[in-house]
C-alpha cells in the first residue's frame, strides 16, 4: 500500500534479496505509514491526515513543500517515547528490505513541552539500535548527527561538542555528522569552523551539497574540507550550473555521492528520473550510493530505488549486484565491518544471482 511501484513477483524478490547498504536516510523522513498512524492515534487533536505526511505516487512537491512536511512530522515525534518508537520501527523496516548496514541520521531536537533535550534525543535514537541488536535484527545501525543548516553557527558547534561526547561514549555508533536542512537557508560559510572542528575530532563527514542550483560558491567552499561523502550534489555538472572546476575537485578526492532518485523527483530538483545526475557519476566509474533520503516522505524503499535506477539506465542484476557491493566501501564504520559485510555479501552472491544465471544460460 505504502509504495509507489508495483513490482512483479520475480522482479521483487531480486531486489528485496539483494544485500543493499542505505548510508542516506533522515530519521523522521523515513517513518512509515504504519507509525505516522500509531503517532497519529495518539496524538488526535493535531489531526494529521496520510496527504500531510507523504507524496504519493507521481506526486510532485517543491522542495519548500517538503520541508514543510518534516515541520508536520516533529510535531508527532516530540517525545522521547516517540523516538524509539520511530527509531526501532525505520530500523526493522530498513532490515525487511535487505539493508544489511544502515547509517542514520537524524538532528537532536529539544522539546519544552515533553522535557525532551538533545542529549537525551541522541541516547533515545542509540537505545533503539541497542534494543534492535538485542532482537538480534539482521541489520548494523551506525548514527549521523545531524546539523540543521537553518539552526546558524553557534547551535552547529553546539551540535558537533555533543557528537564528539557520542563519537567517544557509544561504542562506535556515533561516526558521523551530516549537514542538511532547507538548502535555500542560511550559508555554508558560516558553519565551516563547526564541520572543521567535527573532521579534526575524526568525526566524518556527509554533506548535503549543490542540492539547489546557485550555490558554487558554497559548495566550493566546503569542498576544501574535504567531506567524506556527498548528498546529492545535484547541480554540481556544468550542464545545469555547476562548474567543471567542482566536478574536479569531487572526483579528485574520490568523495562518494548519495544518491536519492525518488527524493529528487518528487522533490522537483530533477525533471524526470532519467535526467538523474546518477547516469553521469556512474558512467564516470565515480563511486556512487543509491540511498533512499526519507523513504516514509517519499513513499519508496531501498529495493525499489536500486529498481529504478536499473530500469531507467539499463543495468544487468551482475552491475546492480556490484553497485551494492561497492556501497561497502564508502561506509564510515572502521575496517572490521567492511570486511564483516563484504564476507556477508559473497555468501550470498550465487543464491541472490541464480535466477540471473538461469536466464542467461
Ligand atoms: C529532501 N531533501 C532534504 N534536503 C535537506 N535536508 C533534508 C532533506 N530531507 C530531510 N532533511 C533533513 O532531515 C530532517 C528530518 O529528519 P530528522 O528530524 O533530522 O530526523 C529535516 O528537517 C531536514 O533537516
Ligand atoms: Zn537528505
Amino acid at each position: 500500500v505504502a509504495l509507489d511501484l508495483e513490482m512483479d513477483g520475480e522482479e521483487s524478490v531480486f531486489y528485496r534479496q539483494l544485500p543493499k547498504v542505505e548510508l542516506h536516510a533522515h530519521l523522521n523522513g523515513s517513518v512509515s505509514f504504519q507509525t505516522i498512524e500509531k503517532l497519529s492515534k495518539q496524538k488526535p487533536h493535531l489531526n494529521i491526515e496520510r496527504s500531510m505526511t507523504a507524496i504519493g505516487k507521481g506526486q510532485r512537491r517543491t522542495l519548500d513543500e517538503c520541508f514543510q512536511v518534516f515541520k508536520i512530522i516533529h510535531q508527532l515525534v516530540d517525545a522521547e517515547e516517540d523516538i524509539l518508537m520511530v527509531a526501532k520501527d525505520v530500523i526493522t523496516e530498513f532490515a525487511a528490505d535487505g539493508v544489511k548496514y544502515l547509517e542514520l541520521r537524524s538532528t537532536p531536537r529539544e522539546e519544552k513541552t515533553t522535557g525532551l533535550t538533545k542529549k537525551r534525543y541522541i541516547e533515545t535514537v542509540l537505545n533503539a539500535i541497542q534494543q534492535c541488536k538485542n532482537e538480534e535484527l539482521d541489520i548494523d545501525v551506525r548514527f549521523l548527527v545531524a546539523i540543521d543548516r537553518r539552526n546558524g553557527a553557534e547551535v552547529a558547534m553546539e551540535t558537533v561538542k555533543l557528537a564528539e561526547e557520542f563519537m567517544l561514549s557509544s561504542d562506535g555508533l556515533v561516526v558521523g555528522l551530516d549537514l542538511s536542512g532547507d538548502p535555500t537557508v542560511g550559508h555554508g560559510r558560516d558553519l565551516l569552523p563547526a564541520l572543521r572542528r567535527a573532521k579534526n575530532s575524526g568525526l566524518k563527514l556527509s554533506l548535503h551539497l549543490s542540492e539547489v542550483p546557485s550555490q558554487l560558491e558554497e559548495t566550493d567552499l566546503l569542498l576544501e574540507l574535504p567531506p567524506d561523502r556527498i548528498g546529492h550534489g545535484t547541480f554540481l555538472l556544468p550542464e545545469v550550473g555547476g562548474s567543471k572546476s567542482l566536478v574536479d575537485k569531487v572526483v579528485k578526492n574520490h568523495i562518494p555521492l548519495e544518491l536519492c532518485l525518488t527524493s529528487n523527483v518528487k522533490g522537483q530538483t530533477v525533471p524526470a528520473y532519467s535526467n538523474h545526475h546518477f547516469k553521469y557519476w556512474y558512467q564516470l566509474g565515480h563511486p556512487c550510493v543509491i540511498c533512499t533520503d526519507d523513504k516514509g516522505v517519499f513513499c519508496t524503499d531501498l529495493s525499489q530505488e536500486y529498481q529504478l535506477a536499473a530500469s531507467t539506465f539499463g543495468l544487468s542484476r551482475e552491475a546492480v549486484w556490484t553497485l551494492s557491493q561497492q556501497a561497502i566501501d564508502c561506509i564510515f564504520a572502521q575496517d572490521g565491518v567492511k570486511q564483516q559485510l563484504r564476507h556477508k555479501w559473497a555468501g550470498m552472491k550465487s543464491q541472490v544471482l541464480k535466477f540471473t544465471q538461469c536466464h542467461y544460460t
